[in-house]
């Protein structure tokens, strides 16, 4: 087996819920986890368990109250995500961790094209012939997405569900990643698109990225997933 990309270890996670007397809401209870290189891990579980919640936290949306995660970088180091600095955030965002969630957030003003390009353009001012690269780039990604052309110079704000969705999933894998976190990707696609994702997925999983996701729809849970693990046994009780 490969050395693990992401290790949690004793990862909870509660909410202090400030409208409620400061109630505490207990989501996540201890984690102990490993992802590697190479496999596609499937969160299951109903609704409200702390599917997304355990994404948020390795994506650094979430702190954890308690517990690390480690994130292995390329020179063999561990970034623990939970005491990382803002500044290390930014890189492991830009660098490490990709993120898909359902909805985009939209970059006023910003060409769809660009949207998907801005990844690849990395810090300071890009070379001309690296921002022409990139939208070569994006542009074979919104068809295979099938955005249609007309829309490519156009700000997403007023793009259907669907087609922000995909602009996010293009935006979110142009980088190649080498873990990627996915909640619901494919909720708002049709059959067609749907299966283009399934086969992205794949992709990444074949060039060694690690994927942790969540899929309300069964089928695609079933056709992404190299692992299972039910998100209900990280409950305790509050
Ligand atoms: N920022 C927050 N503040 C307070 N409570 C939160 C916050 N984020 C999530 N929760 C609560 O944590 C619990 C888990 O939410 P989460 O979104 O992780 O569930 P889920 O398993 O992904 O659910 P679903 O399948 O419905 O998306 C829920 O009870 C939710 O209300």
């Amino acid at each position: 087996m490969t050395t693990p990309l992401l290790t949690l270890q004793g990862v909870s996670k509660r909410f202090t819920l400030h409208h409620q007397n400061a109630a505490q809401l207990h989501v996540l209870d201890q984690v102990d986890l490993d992802l590697h290189p190479g496999e596609c891990l499937v969160l299951d579980g109903p609704s409200g368990m702390g599917k997304s919640t355990l994404l948020k936290l390795v994506y650094a949306n979430y702190r954890a109250s308690s517990g690390t995660i480690g994130l292995r970088q390329d020179d063999g180091s561990t970034l623990d995500i939970t005491q990382a600095t803002p500044r290390e955030l930014v890189a492991m965002r830009r660098d490490r961790v990709g993120y898909v969630s359902q909805f985009l957030r939209v970059i006023p003003r910003v060409s769809a094209l660009d949207v998907v390009a801005e990844p690849l353009l990395g810090e300071g001012t890009p070379s001309p012939g690296r921002v022409e690269a990139a939208r070569q780039e994006a542009g074979a990604w919104l068809t295979r997405l099938r955005i249609p052309e007309r829309l490519w110079s156009l700000p997403p704000a007023t793009f259907s569900g669907g087609e922000q969705q995909r602009i996010n999933i293009a935006r979110s894998l142009i980088q190649p990643r080498p873990l990627l976190l996915l909640d619901e990707p494919t909720a708002s696609l049709d059959k067609a698109n749907t299966r283009t994702v399934i086969e992205l997925i794949h992709e990444a999983v074949a060039r060694g990225a690690a994927l942790m996701g969540i899929f309300h729809d069964p089928e695609v849970g079933a056709a992404v997933a190299t692992r299972r693990i039910e998100i209900a046994q990280f409950r305790s009780a509050p």
